[in-house]
């Protein structure tokens, strides 16, 4: 009896979720305020990073900037002081675990507050094909964009949960939901930032930490030169164009402001992940190839070689 009345409350409330989610995309929900909030943005100094510190800065919250690249990561600061805002810049590299803890020491005792939003944003690219690829290049990429995961989630989230007050959000990629060829360290490192996000996602939930938000951000190419070259057929990039950097932010921002948990950006890179999951192996192969995303990367790996053969310099 108990086991019926439960399947009744649970199927009632799938219902409620899909209905509210659909009006949501209709008419957006009030945004929770953040000012006065202290936000950590890893891989501060670059692309989407810098525009996040840009953007929280604009909505009243004070940011501590975390990059490896203490240039550029102070020309963010600069920046974010110059809008007003309060910004603080440390150089670190979130691979090192002793790094990440030792700074999270250093930014609680400098500022005497703990940070409430903690934003995984670094990240990179190996932008080799597999057998061609270093080692090192590969460690370095699941470093990066999954092992830095959990180092800066375990310094910073005992405080959220202890106030019952906090957000985490990662920076994945519509590359942690679908794959392509010859991107095998990063879709190997985002398929598992997708994973190490959702379990804490569910893990806060089951320990009914409500106070402390999870969003998970997937965004498909944004032209930051992370990926440049890469192309996709010039009749299917004409319905999905690489995105804006500032387009992508605003759209992330939009996100977290009213705690929705996922958010692929634009809306229809949901469709190759519903694909994946419901259509057959070949059917999706068939349609890549049509579009022209089985060989998407092929540019890109061609341009890093020529960055590197031009000693690292971007070339146009
Ligand atoms: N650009 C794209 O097409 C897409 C990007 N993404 C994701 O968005 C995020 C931001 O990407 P984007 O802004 O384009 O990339 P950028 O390369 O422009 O910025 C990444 C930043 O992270 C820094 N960084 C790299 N390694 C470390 C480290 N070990 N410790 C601290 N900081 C580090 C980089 O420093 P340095 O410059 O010195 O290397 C750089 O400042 C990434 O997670 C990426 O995977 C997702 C979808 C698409
Ligand atoms: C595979 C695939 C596509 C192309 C995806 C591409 C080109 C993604 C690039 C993403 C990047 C660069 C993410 C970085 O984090 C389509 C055309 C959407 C639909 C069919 C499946």
């Amino acid at each position: 009896m108990i086991f019926l009345m439960d399947l009744q409350m649970m199927l009632l409330d799938v219902i409620y979720f899909i209905l509210r989610n659909s009006v949501r995309i209709l008419l957006r929900p009030r945004t929770k305020p953040v000012d006065g909030e202290l936000v950590l943005i890893t891989g501060s100094g670059g692309g989407l990073g810098r525009l996040f510190a840009q953007e929280f800065t604009k909505h009243g919250a004070d940011v501590v900037l975390w990059d490896v690249n203490s240039s550029s990561n102070e020309q963010t600061a600069q920046l974010v002081r110059e809008m007003g805002g309060k910004a603080y810049a440390y150089t670190v590299d979130v691979t090192k675990r002793e790094d990440v803890y030792r700074n999270a020491e250093l930014v609680r005792r400098d500022l005497g507050r703990d940070v409430t939003i903690l934003v995984n944003n670094a990240g990179v690219v190996a932008g080799e094909r597999m057998l061609d690829c270093p080692d090192e290049l590969i460690e370095r990429t699941m470093k990066v964009n999954c092992h830095a995961l959990f180092w800066t989630v375990k310094a910073f989230l005992p405080q959220m949960i202890a106030q019952n007050h906090g957000h985490i959000v990662t920076i994945a990629s519509v590359l942690g939901l679908f794959s392509t060829a010859c991107v095998e360290d990063y879709c190997a490192s985002k398929f598992a930032a997708v994973g190490f996000h959702e379990s804490l996602a569910h893990e806060l939930l089951a320990e009914d930490v409500e106070g402390v938000k999870t969003t998970l951000v997937c965004p498909y190419i944004v032209e930051t030169g992370m990926f440049q070259g890469c192309k996709i057929r010039d009749e299917v990039e004409v319905l999905l164009p690489p995105l804006k950097p500032q387009y992508c932010v605003e759209q992330a921002m939009n996100a977290i402001l009213i705690d929705q948990p996922l958010v692929c950006i634009p809306r229809l890179t949901y469709l190759p992940f519903l694909a994946r999951a419901l259509f057959p192996w070949e059917s999706n192969v068939v349609v890549y190839r049509f579009m022209g995303s089985d060989k998407c990367m092929y540019p890109f790996i061609d341009t890093m070689k020529k960055q590197a053969l031009n000693g690292g310099i971007k070339v146009e």
